[in-house]
């Protein structure tokens, strides 16, 4: 269980987290998003203590981080896949880690194993290719078999055999009962991993949701496509609803119905006896969804980069 009440992040004059508060459940994997710069990275360096929040705190497991006895057993994290000894092999690096921990070197052989590396574990980490480096961090979090996950990014720069790795390792580590925060810049990545959703954007909680509940928001506000031998009966009934268009689709039978669900037109047909062939809501794609709640925090962004000049009206 990871708990964030309040985190808050200034850097200078710059807010990069402001009055976070969440909560992440184990047994199921979490995805946390946000486009790029929304605070993702800098939220888990506070989870893991490695950043101190200017207010607010986090706890995992019940305790702040720097308050855990064996944190490699509480929590493991991967930040930067990239975070290793370069002239190491990944097996020494793995062996080096366990032994200030306290870990056998049986449970370096079985994370090797784990992350598919045993092939290459006696080669440089140097040399490694991102995918492989990604495996090495994965390893590295789980050498402490820790109720608690957190990896940053995990999926940045892998093949599809790769990510679909992640994807099931994350899950099967969930099952087992470990709470799973694993953040993306990818909608369609985290759908088909995650069961909840965190999103931010400009450091502020956007949503804190269920898979299920996200797509569901993302559909809603969508167009329904109803095809039916009445559209022009039923396109003045829907017409006559406040905030109901409904325009002629790509046949004189079809109608493209905005500001009802498919639930609502369903009713109205029913209601008039009204036959209808299909009743389909237009879904919008979690991609275009994720864009549509967080686009406030991306122009923000773009204007901060490229600021504006308004010229005053003259009198
Ligand atoms: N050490 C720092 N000093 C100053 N500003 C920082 C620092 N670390 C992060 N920031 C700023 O805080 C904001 C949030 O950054 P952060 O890296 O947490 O976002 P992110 O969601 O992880 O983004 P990305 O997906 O691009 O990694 C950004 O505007 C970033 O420039």
């Amino acid at each position: 269980m990871i708990e964030a009440v309040g985190l808050t992040k200034r850097y200078g004059p710059r807010t990069a987290v402001e009055d976070l508060s969440f909560s992440v459940r184990p047994g199921i994997v979490t995805g946390f998003l946000g486009p790029n710069g929304a605070g993702k990275s800098t939220t888990m360096r506070m989870l893991l203590g490695l950043d101190a929040p200017t207010a607010g705190h986090a706890t995992v497991n019940g305790r702040r981080y720097a308050e855990h006895r064996a944190p490699l057993h509480e929590v493991g994290a991967m930040l930067e896949a990239r975070a290793v000894h370069t002239g190491r092999s990944a097996f020494n690096h793995l062996l080096a880690l366990a032994a200030t921990h306290g870990i056998p070197r049986r449970r370096v052989e079985e994370v090797i194993e784990t992350v598919g590396l045993r092939e290459v574990a006696r080669r440089r980490a140097g040399g490694f290719s991102l995918g492989m480096g990604q495996r090495l961090g994965i390893a590295s979090a789980l050498l402490g078999d820790p109720a608690t996950l957190i990896l940053d990014e995990p999926v940045n720069g892998l093949d599809p055999e790769g990510i679909l790795w992640i994807r099931n390792l994350l899950k099967s580590l969930a099952a087992e009962g470990r709470t799973v925060l694993v953040s993306s810049h990818l909608m369609s990545e985290m759908a088909l991993t995650a069961e909840h959703l965190i999103v931010i954007g400009r450091g502020r909680l956007i949503a804190d949701t269920s898979v299920t509940e996200f797509t569901r928001r993302a559909s809603r506000g969508g167009t329904v496509r109803v095809r039916t031998p009445d559209s022009v009966r039923l396109g003045e009934l829907l017409g006559a609803l406040p905030g109901v268009v409904a325009t002629p689709g790509d046949d004189v039978r079809v109608l493209l119905v905005e500001g009802a669900d498919s639930e609502q037109v369903g009713r109205l047909a029913a209601e008039h006896s009204l036959v209808l062939f299909e009743l389909t809501p237009q879904q919008a794609s979690l991609e275009e969804a994720f864009m549509e709640i967080t686009r406030d925090a991306v122009e923000y962004e773009a204007v901060a980069a490229a600021p504006v000049l308004i010229e005053e009206p003259t009198a």
